[in-house]
């Protein structure tokens, strides 16, 4: 029986213009290569996968360890186990789909690697037995196929690298990629004017999107230089979202912020926030020593403004106490410090930098009476000449400020001096009396 025409070694040594083995080769090189691709999508995106999970596993064993004291407070040892152990079977079956997925690729480009050799080899003998081929002739075939296979394999280790590469690559790019807060083809105010106010014109910001709720709800007031303003309101009225918006943190969803009349987005966020002393909630303490963290804006803090920082805070007393003062060195995220004393050693930081415009958000909410009140009389007189927005619930932080915004889901209620908004018995007068401390 005649052979079909495709199949004859004439179409075949025409097709690939060599020897039937080597067109074999060729054929086979080409069937392993476009496996080897043929999962590279798959891999790419399984390999992502493993690395979200190992990111979760990761978090979730640095929460176990920093809420160990919460969780056997609220006997939640079984939950908290059950749920580091879901993501561990995540982890493992996105690990076990890689691992199948990359056995495939391997197994399968090698079967098809050593099919095609086999081939050459059963064909090449079976024409030395028919004696349409020499012995010395196979020999050569089998020496330049072998030849040939070495580049091709370190072709596909290439490919497998390049792949590993790509991925790797693209996690960095994750980083890389994040756009630049100051774009360098923009320019931005370096100059940031003294005694300029801030002023919020029909602000409006939404965390998550249109459809989330506004944290800040078309605000406009105005932050006077020179003088103290207090934000009160209940837990969740807004408070911090707009000290962090005139932080340049946040940017408006709607309306404008401006310093000086010009809008805060034109300045550049790095030299505003120079002129910006600020203690937040979650205000970190760096594991460094106590200079270090109170002179963190300098790269060798002056010892003389560290002193006069720490005599503003408090916390002077506690610093000399220990054997190593200011060059005590201080665990991750102020491990050995109570948090009141992370709280002073804030405040210290923030008088340090004796800058222009002064945020606080609850920066004292963690303190004694006693020392809370040396702090805001020692304050009182950091605050001469500066712009101050502090966000408090105690009254004896806001009382004596020149205005205070009072914010009620995110919109402003009521403003005015302490006096003023007692005598308009209004919505200061009740926070005052149900939240606000009158004690103090
Ligand atoms: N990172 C965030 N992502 C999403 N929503 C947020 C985020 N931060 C705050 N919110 C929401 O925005 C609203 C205002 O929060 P904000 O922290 O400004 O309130 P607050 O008045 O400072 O509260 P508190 O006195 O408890 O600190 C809240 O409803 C809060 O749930």
């Amino acid at each position: 029986m005649k052979s079909p025409p495709f199949l004859s070694k004439k179409t075949l040594k025409k097709l690939f213009g060599v020897e039937v083995g080597l067109g074999i080769f060729l054929l086979g090189s080409v069937l392993y290569v476009t496996w080897i691709l043929l999962f590279m999508k798959r891999r790419r995106k399984l390999d992502y996968m493993r690395f979200q999970e190992s990111a979760n596993n990761q978090s979730s064993i640095v929460q176990l360890i920093n809420g160990m004291q919460d969780i056997k407070l609220n006997n939640c040892e079984k939950q908290k186990r059950w749920e580091w152990e879901r993501i561990q079977a995540k982890l493992f079956q996105v690990s076990i789909k890689s691992l199948v997925l990359g056995q495939t690729q391997e197994v399968g480009g090698t079967f098809i690697d050593q099919t095609k050799n086999v081939v050459i080899s059963f064909l090449a003998a079976s024409s030395v037995i028919e004696g349409k081929m020499t012995l010395g002739m196979m020999m050569a075939l089998q020496y330049i196929i072998g030849q040939l296979n070495a580049p091709l394999s370190q072709f596909i280790q290439f490919v497998q690298s390049t792949q590993d590469a790509k991925i790797s690559i693209e996690r960095l790019n994750e980083v890389q990629e994040k756009d630049d807060e100051e774009p360098t083809d923009k320019d931005f105010l370096k100059d940031i004017p003294n005694n300029a106010d801030i002023e919020f014109k029909g602000v409006t910001f939404q965390y998550e999107g249109p459809r989330s709720p506004k944290a800040v709800n078309d605000l406009t007031v105005t932050i006077p230089s020179n003088k103290v303003t207090a934000i009160v309101g209940a837990s969740g009225s807004g408070k911090t979202t707009m000290l962090k918006m005139m932080l340049g943190f946040y940017h408006p969803v709607d309306g404008d912020i401006t310093l000086g009349g010009k809008k805060l987005a034109q300045y550049s966020a790095s030299s505003w926030r120079k002129v910006c002393g600020s203690v937040m909630q979650e205000g970190f303490i760096f594991s460094d020593t106590i200079a270090n963290n109170i002179g963190v804006s300098d790269e060798l803090p002056n010892m003389e403004r560290v002193r006069c920082a720490t005599k503003i805070a408090n916390i002077e007393e506690f610093v000399d106490g220990l054997p190593l003062g200011y060059n005590t060195k201080i665990g991750a995220d102020g491990n050995g410090l109570s948090t009141g004393q992370k709280q002073r050693l804030l405040i210290a930081r923030a008088a340090y930098k004796d800058a222009k415009f002064l945020f606080f958000d609850e920066a004292t909410n963690s303190l004694d009476a006693n020392n809370e009140r040396t702090i805001m009389a020692r304050l009182e007189q950091l605050f001469k000449d500066k712009t101050v927005v502090v966000v408090a619930h105690r009254l004896s932080t806001v009382k004596n400020a020149d205005n205070i915004i009072v914010l009620d889901n995110g919109s402003i209620v009521e403003q005015g001096t302490h006096q003023e908004l007692i005598s308009i018995r209004g919505y200061y007068y009740e926070l005052v009396k149900n939240q606000l401390e009158l004690g103090n």
